[in-house]
């Protein structure tokens, strides 16, 4: 399989339109999440609605503790909600499964196995009716798309950040979930590496016709813009809703150079701090 640059197919702002009038991949309906705590019960988030459709790219962004890892957690299956319920490709989630794939921050890699088996293992739990033939092929062709097919045979342990999270993220699609969730992939990175994770990412959901569903939580402004077809912002917990959900008009292939200066990214980004920052101002007189 050749990689096609992002560049894949021309895209305009209308694609916008043609994303959302696909069907629904994610339905999360009225979730609410509370905690036992030693000092009572604590609603971590609260009344949430939120419907993303397949072949849509999702940041979730919100300051730090508001709820956006315990939100993927009911979308992924780890944590149940309270109330409400959450959908995936129409089916009620009751906990995790093969149709969606999870990367974390921590890559969560078995760091006995090496880069080769840390894959072949995930495939080889999923795809139980294929031959060993098969699932070595699946193996090869997911390390070779990160480019880590030089690298099969060392263990997590002697991998850069990036590395290890390209492992993660060839793992998360060699079992081909429709659904990608990703929890801060990318945040222990710097930030050029964090440049080329993006644009591999982009590379993968091109090169299966964006047919997957990506939910991602950040908190990188720029990435979110960068990546996403809309950005939801969520409020302060504890409670925690959706304040608002940014759609994000620009059309893509994006380039991580000139978007930047294009005033509807400014637009978006300026609104994306506003709701962010809208408390902090620093009095430096
Ligand atoms: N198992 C748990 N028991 C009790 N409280 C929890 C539990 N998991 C999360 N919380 C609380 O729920 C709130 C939301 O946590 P969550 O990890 O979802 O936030 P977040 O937005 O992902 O944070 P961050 O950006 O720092 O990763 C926090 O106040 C957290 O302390």
């Amino acid at each position: 399989m050749t990689l096609n640059p992002i560049s894949a197919p021309i895209d305009s702002a209308s694609e916008f339109h043609k994303i959302q009038s696909r069907p629904a991949s994610i339905e999360v309906k009225n979730i609410s999440v509370a905690f036992k705590t030693p000092k009572g019960t604590f609603t971590a988030i609260q009344d949430i609605d939120l419907t993303i459709q397949k072949g849509e790219i999702v940041a979730l962004i919100g300051h730090s503790g508001c709820g956006k890892s315990t939100l993927m957690g009911t979308i992924s299956g780890m944590t149940q909600p309270t109330s409400g319920t959450v959908k995936a490709n129409g089916n009620l989630v009751k906990g995790p499964g093969p149709d969606r794939g999870i990367v974390f921050q921590n890559y969560s890699l078995l760091p006995w196995l090496s880069v080769y088996q840390n894959i072949y293992e995930a495939v080889d739990s999923v795809f139980k009716g294929k031959s060993s033939a098969e699932k070595r092929e699946i193996t090869e062709e997911n390390l070779k798309m990160v480019n880590l097919w030089p690298h099969k045979d060392k263990l997590p342990g002697q991998l850069s950040g990036g590395m290890k999270q390209r492992v993660a993220i060839a793992r998360a699609f060699a079992i081909n979930p429709s659904i990608l969730l990703l929890d801060e992939p990318f945040g222990a990175l710097d930030a050029l590496t964090k440049g080329s994770m993006h644009i591999e990412l982009l590379k993968l959901w091109n090169l299966d016709n964006r047919n997957k569903t990506i939910v991602m939580v950040t908190h990188d402004i720029e990435e979110a813009i960068f990546l996403s077809d809309r950005v939801v912002v969520m409020n302060n917990g504890p409670a925690a809703t959706i304040k608002e959900i940014v759609d994000v008009r620009l059309p893509r292939p994006r380039n991580k150079k000139d978007i930047v200066h294009d005033p509807a990214y400014m637009e978006i980004h300026d609104r994306l701090m506003g709701l962010l920052f809208d408390k902090f101002s620093i009095e430096d007189d």
